[in-house]
């Protein structure tokens, strides 16, 4: 019988090499991608270069504490979608190529998991992003 995935045994069944490239491809496509590219280059550059090494180390801490790895991650994901314009459309976007790119690199348990908790974060992400810069 196969054990359920659960957050600690998530980062185990998908490994440290396996979850960096799948964010880089992830993000490469993202930079691909024209609703959702620009919004990235205004804030961080040319993909691979300028702030992007940054902001992947720092993914990657985030998705390494989220499926129950070893991070020293304490960002706060929230704020970070502040005041970039967002709107439904590029979450689902951004959950489209997530489902695409999980699904292509990794086994199905694996993949839902990530995709279930990337979907569940999306209803909090979505409320800072729409929310006004400046609260009175
Ligand atoms: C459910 C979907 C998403 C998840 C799970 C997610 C996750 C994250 C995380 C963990 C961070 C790092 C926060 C930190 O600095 O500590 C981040 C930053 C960021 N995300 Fe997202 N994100 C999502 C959707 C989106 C979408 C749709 C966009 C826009 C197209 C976007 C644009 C950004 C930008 C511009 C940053 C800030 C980069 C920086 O300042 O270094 N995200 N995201």
């Amino acid at each position: 019988m196969t054990a359920p995935v659960t957050a600690g045994r998530l980062f185990d069944q998908i490994g440290e090499i396996t979850l960096r490239r799948v964010l880089w491809l992830f993000y490469e496509r993202v930079m691909q991608d024209e609703l959702l590219a620009p919004v990235f280059r205004a804030k961080l550059g040319t993909f691979p270069k300028d702030g992007w090494p940054v902001h992947m180390t720092r993914l990657e801490g985030f998705w390494r504490a989220t499926t129950g790895g070893p991070s020293t991650y304490r960002g706060q994901p929230g704020p970070a979608h502040q005041g970039h314009g967002l709107e439904a459309q590029h979450f689902e976007r951004w959950l489209a190529l997530w489902d695409k790119t999980l699904r292509e690199q990794l086994d199905p348990p694996e993949a839902e998991a990530l995709l279930k908790m990337a979907s569940r974060m999306r209803v909090n992400l979505e409320r800072f992003a729409t929310l006004p810069l400046d609260k009175p």
